[in-house]
């Protein structure tokens, strides 16, 4: 079987499209959609995630703020910024690029941003609303692994997903959004026994441990959805995923590649959450 390729760029690019008349609408009745990015450190992968947000508000007509912190920033400083940027009109969205140098406590920052301005989804009460089901920012990486699955065909309702990795930004988040879809979920982590006993029943297979290449064609039913979240730098410079792609494709469904993937599709969600936050704010969503 040869599987098919998810183009989460061209995916991207069709999303970004279709809000685009939505923005000029809004930006002739003077509402322009604002991020600000907050940068702390000289991480160069950052550096590159930083510029792809930049081009992505350009792109799209939104204003954008960039703050380059020097390393050393302290955590007074930075919840400072995040205070001020709270409440400057201009800015509806509000993202502290993590992860921040260990001086810092993230928890502190995360908290500190208004919770109507967190287009990451991290505040704990947007994390609530998701796991109540109200109506909440949702976070961008698992929002877009979603819509990804949405645009394979597949129904999820009642199918089994299995997703690799627990964190609070990816593989929780993610689980129960497919929750939310009516899917089945499993969730492993570094201490689940007989993995591939498991992840071999997924119809959908969502992995985010950050390790390169770590899912090989062993771990995948024939067939099955398979998303790959993880970004590894590798030491020739080029990026892989968490996912053996070249293996992995003999045999499973529909998948993702990286890059090309989950991630523009990351970027995506933040702008269409900082659309949302701007109409919230002018009383228009
Ligand atoms: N495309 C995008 O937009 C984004 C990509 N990423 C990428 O996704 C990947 C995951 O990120 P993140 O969730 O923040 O990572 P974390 O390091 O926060 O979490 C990794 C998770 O994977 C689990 N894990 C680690 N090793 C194994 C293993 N051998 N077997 C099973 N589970 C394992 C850990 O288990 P335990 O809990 O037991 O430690 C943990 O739950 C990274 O490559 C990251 O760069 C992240 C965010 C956005
Ligand atoms: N507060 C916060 N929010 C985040 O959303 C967040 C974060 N911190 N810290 C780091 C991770 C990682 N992340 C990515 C976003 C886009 C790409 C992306 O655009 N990737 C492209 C190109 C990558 C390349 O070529 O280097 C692709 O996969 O095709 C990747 C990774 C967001 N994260
Ligand atoms: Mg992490």
């Amino acid at each position: 079987m040869t599987a098919s390729i998810i183009n989460g760029k061209e995916v991207s690019q069709e999303i970004r499209a279709s809000m685009t008349a939505e923005v000029k609408q809004l930006s002739e009745q003077g509402v322009v959609p604002g991020l600000a990015v907050v940068l702390v450190g000289e991480d160069p992968a950052s550096q590159v995630y930083v510029r792809n947000k930049e081009k992505a508000c350009h792109d799209l007509g939104f204003y954008s703020e960039v703050h380059r912190l020097d390393a050393s920033t302290s955590q007074a400083d930075l919840l400072a910024l995040v205070d001020k940027l709270n409440n400057q009109k201009s800015i509806n969205g509000i993202l502290v690029q993590l992860p921040l140098p260990s001086h810092i406590e993230e928890k502190a920052v995360i908290d500190a941003i208004a919770v109507e301005k967190d287009v990451d989804g991290f505040h704990p009460v947007n994390v609530g609303n998701l796991v109540i089901g109200d109506d909440s920012l949702l976070p961008c990486t698992p929002a877009g692994v979603i819509e990804l699955i949405k645009r394979t065909g597949l129904e999820m309702s009642g199918k089994h997903a299995v997703v690799i990795g627990r964190s609070n930004i990816v593989g929780k988040p993610v689980s129960l959004l497919l929750q939310r879809e009516n899917a089945t979920v499993t969730m492993c982590h570094s201490r689940t026994a007989n993995m591939k006993e498991i992840t071999r029943q997924a119809d959908i297979l969502v992995v985010a441990i950050g390790r390169a290449n770590f899912v090989d064609a062993d771990y995948v039913k024939p067939g099955a959805v398979v998303i790959d979240v993880g970004m590894n730098r590798l030491d020739n410079g080029k990026l892989a995923g968490d996912v053996d792609f070249e293996s992995v494709k003999e045999v499973s469904g529909p998948i993702t590649p990286v890059p090309g993937g989950v991630g523009p599709m990351t970027i995506t969600m933040l702008m269409q959450n900082t659309l949302i936050a701007a109409k919230r704010a002018h009383g228009l969503a």
